[in-house]
C-alpha cells in the first residue's frame, strides 16, 4: 500500500500529447490527463488498444518517438518540472530515478552484449567505487533476485539464447540495478504464457514493496488491475474517462466504458470460450466524434453526449468519472436532464 507523504512522487497535470503524422495535421493522442502517483503506490492505466496508455507512459518517461510532443502540461517528478528540463536534462532521470520494463523485452537488451556486461555496466552507474570484481557479484547477486536458475551460465549468454520470460527477468534485474522511484511497466507480461506471467508479476510486486518503488502498470488485464494496483485510471480516447481506488472501480464502476470492460472480463470457466466485447471499435483519434467520444457505442448515450464533452467530475473522495449520466442504467432512471 502507498506510503502517504506531503508531495506526491509525480504528478501530472492536464498533460496533452500530439503525433504529426505525414499528411495529417497534429493527432492528439494524449488530452487533458491528469493524475498523481505517490511513493509506493501502483497505479494502473487501463484501456483497450490505442486509447493513449502508452503515450501517456512514454510521455512521462520522455521517450516519445519522433513525431511525439508534449504540447501542454507539467510533468512533475518529486516537484522539479520535467517539461522545463533539456532532453540531456531529461536523461539525468531516465534508468536512474525512472525506469521503463517494455512488452518486449529484447527493446530494452543490447543483443551484441553477453547479460554479465550489461548489467554490469548499470552496477557501475550507481555504485563507482566498486571493483571490477564487486561488480560482478552484484550482477549475479541481481540475478538470483530476479531468480535466474544457474545465474553464472546465464551472465554468459547474449539475449537471443534465453526465453521470454528469462529476458523479461533480466529487464527487470535491470530495474532493481538501478533503483528507480518510478517504475513504469507497459504491459510487461502480454508476451508470455501464463505461468511464466504469475512470476513477472510476483517480481515486480517484490521491487514495488521492498524498495516502495512507485509503479505505474499498464495493462488491458482487469485481473492483474484487481491484482497488482492500489489505484486505476481508465482511458479511453486519449484521455481519463474513470478514475478510482480499486476496490471502488469494481464494486462500482460507474463509466459505461469501464462497465463494458468489467462486463467482458472472462470468469474462471469462460477463459476457453470467445471472450466478450465491448460492441463497436475504438474511434480514430484523427477524427472522433463531437461531444462524448464514447457515444457512439454507449448503451446510455442521450442527446447531450453527442454535442458536450463531460468534464472529470468526482463523484466521491478519490472516484472521478467523465460522463454525464454515470452508473448503472437504473442509477440514472429518474433523471430527467
Ligand atoms: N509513432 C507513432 N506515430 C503516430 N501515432 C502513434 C505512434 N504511436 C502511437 N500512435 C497513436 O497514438 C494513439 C495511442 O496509442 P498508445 O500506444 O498510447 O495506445 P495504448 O493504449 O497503449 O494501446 P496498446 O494497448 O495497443 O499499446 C494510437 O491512436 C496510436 O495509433
Amino acid at each position: 500500500m502507498a506510503k502517504q507523504s506531503a508531495a506526491p512522487l509525480l504528478s501530472v497535470q492536464n498533460l496533452a500529447t500530439s503525433f504529426s503524422r505525414r499528411g495529417q495535421s497534429n493527432v492528439r493522442v494524449v488530452d487533458d490527463v491528469s493524475f498523481e502517483v505517490a511513493e509506493g503506490e501502483v497505479v494502473a492505466i487501463v484501456g483497450e488498444s490505442g486509447s493513449g496508455k502508452s503515450m501517456t507512459a512514454l510521455s512521462v518517461i520522455g521517450l516519445l518517438k519522433r513525431g511525439g510532443n508534449v504540447v501542454s502540461g507539467s510533468i512533475a517528478f518529486q516537484g522539479e518540472n520535467l517539461t522545463k528540463l533539456s532532453a540531456k536534462e531529461r536523461r539525468r532521470h531516465h534508468g536512474k530515478d525512472m525506469a521503463m520494463i517494455f512488452q518486449e523485452p529484447m527493446s530494452s537488451l543490447n543483443p551484441m552484449m553477453r547479460i554479465k556486461a550489461q548489467l554490469a555496466e548499470a552496477v557501475a552507474i550507481h555504485q563507482r567505487s566498486l571493483s571490477k570484481k564487486d561488480i560482478y557479484h552484484e550482477v549475479l547477486r541481481l540475478l538470483e533476485l530476479v531468480d535466474i536458475p544457474d545465474p553464472k551460465a546465464v551472465a554468459e549468454r547474449f539475449p537471443h539464447q534465453l526465453s521470454g520470460g528469462m529476458r523479461q527477468r533480466i529487464v527487470i534485474a535491470f530495474a532493481i540495478a538501478h533503483r528507480p522511484k518510478l517504475l513504469i511497466a507497459d504491459e510487461p507480461t502480454t508476451a508470455l504464457d501464463v505461468t511464466v506471467q504469475a512470476n513477472i508479476l510476483d517480481l515486480i510486486h517484490k521491487l514495488h514493496t521492498e524498495n516502495q518503488t512507485g509503479v505505474i502498470f499498464i495493462t488491458h488485464d482487469l485481473n492483474v488491475v484487481a491484482e497488482m494496483a492500489d489505484r486505476v485510471l481508465v482511458m479511453y480516447a486519449g484521455r481519463i474517462v474513470e478514475e478510482s481506488s480499486v476496490y471502488n472501480l469494481f464494486d462500482d464502476p460507474k463509466h459505461p466504458y469501464t462497465i463494458g470492460l468489467m462486463e467482458a472480463m472472462p470468469t474462471l470457466d469462460e477463459l476457453e470460450a470467445t471472450l466478450a466485447s465491448i460492441p463497436g471499435t475504438a474511434p480514430d483519434l484523427a477524427n472522433l466524434p463531437e461531444g462524448c467520444p464514447f457515444h457512439p457505442r454507449c448503451p446510455k448515450a442521450r442527446a447531450e453526449c453527442k454535442s458536450d464533452m463531460p468534464p472529470l467530475r468526482e463523484l466521491r473522495q478519490g472516484h472521478s468519472v467523465r460522463c454525464l449520466f454515470p452508473g448503472k442504467e437504473e442509477e440514472n432512471l429518474g433523471d430527467t436532464n
